[in-house]
């Protein structure tokens, strides 16, 4: 219930759409209703030889012919304008989803599969629309359909009515039979196919694995097996299901029989005339309508609510980032950066930086260099505020990131991943990425600083060639160099460079390096290598090992030092 009036509360900009198509149900039903009463009257008029009755039928036909094109009207204002109002507020749903998940911190998306997310966004909100369009409307119909069909009935003949209650309990437990026994069978189906998704999914995305492990025919009997178990879930529940809809024929047609026969008896003693037992039999079918529904809207109703409960989960889900009200705007920034007594982890009691101390002067180099899985990039995302300290500060000019607003803090902050993600669009587009509005003369200059203006030249449509999913595939080394130049773009005080090189040959990497450092002048720069060759020139060197830092200097006094940087020197040049 609450999740409904949740639904209801956050649509309240459609609510005009809803509330038309609320009142088209109502006029809808009440037309729906009137054909019998018309048949009834008709009838009446027959059997008692009304000499009028041919007047009297063509102003009754009229009527019900105005009545049929209302009916026409409201069907369609109904399902128009309740989907007009779920659909706008699916799409401000979607959006604002997306939002929320854009402004989660890195530690919710950890666990979570791209799939799941999309899932969120895609599969569980468009339940908003079932429950807006289908199951709140048709919970008002059939409700609003039994309660007036059977004040007719009783208008009509108070024992006939009463007669025509006694098949319900049937239809009723019918309807529990199918809610209990059947539907479970259909929801096992649908598990089995979202084991088939997953497992096509899988397959397909390792598909080279499978050939290069030649296990083609292990992975075709996996997904036969699932592929039939899929067909025997489905038939098993349809067997069940198929079932359902004979029985409820039958006790509905049980009910128009024990009205013949009873109405039959009562006609033969005066107490109902004929034209009464033709109105009652005609309304008896729109009165068993919705009992037969019931367990049709249950089911929608538990889908929607089940599915906009996953979607309010993530609404609900608070950031770990949280940015301060009224935060500090970082202007005129200098670039000064101190991690102040640092601890972190992303497991408690399995600490990655314990008391981790370092200033960085604004304008200098700092290089990190350590051991795989010591914690370099988690120091980088700590100072991009990915995640926040454990304990401890991170000091941007003396202010602490906690303090500052995240958009200043961003653009102030240039950054190459170690994952170089590149979007679907053209070479253009991925570049002017971390600036919007930069001119193509302004791209070039930094694809050429990156040394990626030469094979941009070389590919088919040059800057407007399309990369990505759907288009060109770029070597490792080319998306980096892409996304050097996106980042030399954004000209920002502070740059961010997680082993930025790596994937270069050495020619290349000597020429960026170049690039790099005429960049990294005046700005600070922390970057992470493993190649100890690209680093020489830094300021300071911080060598880290365990949970903190083992060595630091520079290239010089680390190698006279003779400690772990000196035995890394040595062994990579060897
Ligand atoms: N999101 C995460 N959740 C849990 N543990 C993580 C996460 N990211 C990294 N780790 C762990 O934290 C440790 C430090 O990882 P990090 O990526 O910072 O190391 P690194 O020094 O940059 O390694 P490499 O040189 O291989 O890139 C590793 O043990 C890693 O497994």
């Amino acid at each position: 219930m609450k999740v409904c009036i949740r639904v209801i509360l956050g649509a309240k900009k459609y609510w005009g759409y809803l509330i038309l198509s609320m009142i088209s149900i109502i006029v809808l039903t009440l037309t729906q209703l009137y054909a019998p009463w018309v048949i009834k009257e008709l009838t009446d008029l027959a059997t008692k030889g009304d000499p009028e009755i041919a007047a009297k039928a063509s102003k009754m036909g009229l009527n019900l012919l105005a009545a049929y094109a209302l009916q026409a009207l409201c069907s369609f204002t109904r399902g128009y304008s309740a989907h007009y109002g779920a659909y706008h507020y699916l799409a401000d749903l979607r959006t604002a989803l997306y939002d929320k998940l854009q402004h989660l911190s890195l530690n919710y998306f950890n666990d979570k599969q791209t799939g799941q997310l999309v899932s969120r966004i895609m599969n569980d909100a468009a339940n908003v629309e079932l429950l807006l369009a289908h199951a709140i409307p048709d919970l008002i119909i059939n409700v609003f359909i039994f309660l007036s069909v059977a004040a007719i009935l009783f208008s009509i003949n108070v024992k006939l009515a009463a007669a025509s209650f006694i098949t319900t309990p049937f239809l009723y437990l019918i309807n529990i039979f199918y809610a209990r026994v059947v539907l479970p069978k259909f929801r096992l189906n649908q598990k089995a196919i979202g084991d088939l998704n997953g497992a096509l999914q899988d397959n397909l995305s390792g598909v080279k694995e499978i050939q290069v492990f030649n296990q083609q025919e292990y992975e075709i009997r996996k997904i036969g097996m699932l592929a039939r178990r899929q067909s025997n879930t489905f038939l098993n529940a349809m067997r069940l299901g198929e079932l359902f809809h004979p029985f409820i024929s039958f006790f509905s047609a049980a009910g128009t029989v024990i009205i013949i026969i009873y109405g039959g008896y009562l006609a033969s003693i005066g107490e109902v005339s004929i034209a009464d037992i033709v109105g009652f039999i005609l309304y008896l079918g729109l009165f068993y309508q919705p009992i037969t529904r019931l367990s049709d809207v249950n089911e929608q109703l538990h889908t929607a609510i089940a599915g906009c409960e996953r979607v309010f989960e993530v609404m609900d889900e608070e950031s770990s980032i949280k940015e301060k009200i009224n935060p500090t705007q970082l202007t005129n920034m200098k670039g000064d950066i101190e991690f102040r007594h640092v601890t972190f982890h992303y497991i408690e009691g399995s600490p990655i930086i314990k008391n981790f101390d370092l200033k960085i002067q604004s304008g200098t180099t700092v290089a990190l260099v350590g051991p795989t899985g010591v914690g370099k990039t988690t120091l980088v995302s700590l100072l991009n505020r990915f995640y926040d300290p454990v304990q401890g500060s991170i000091l941007i000019d003396n202010c602490d990131l906690k303090d500052v607003s995240l958009k200043s803090l961003r653009d102030n902050v240039s950054m190459v991943l170690q994952d170089v993600y590149l979007f679907t669009g053209t070479v253009f587009e991925n570049i002017a990425y971390s600036c919007r509005n930069a001119t193509k003369e302004q791209i070039i200059t930094v694809a050429q600083k990156a040394q990626a203006h030469e094979f941009i030249m070389d590919l088919e449509h040059g800057y407007d060639t399309y990369i990505g999913e759907r288009g060109v595939k770029l070597s490792g080394g080319q998306k980096q160099r892409l996304a050097i130049a996106r980042a030399l773009l954004r000209d920002a005080p502070i740059l961010l460079l997680d082993e930025a090189t790596s994937a270069l040959d050495n020619q290349t990497e000597a020429a960026i390096q170049q690039a790099l450092s005429i960049l990294s002048a005046g700005r600070t720069t922390l970057m992470i290598a493993h190649r100890l060759s690209t680093i020489k020139s830094a300021d300071q060197i911080v060598v880290l090992e365990g949970t903190g830092v083992a060595e630091q200097g520079t290239h010089e006094t680390l190698l006279k030092k003779k400690g772990i940087y000196a035995r890394l020197h040595a062994a990579q040049d060897i």
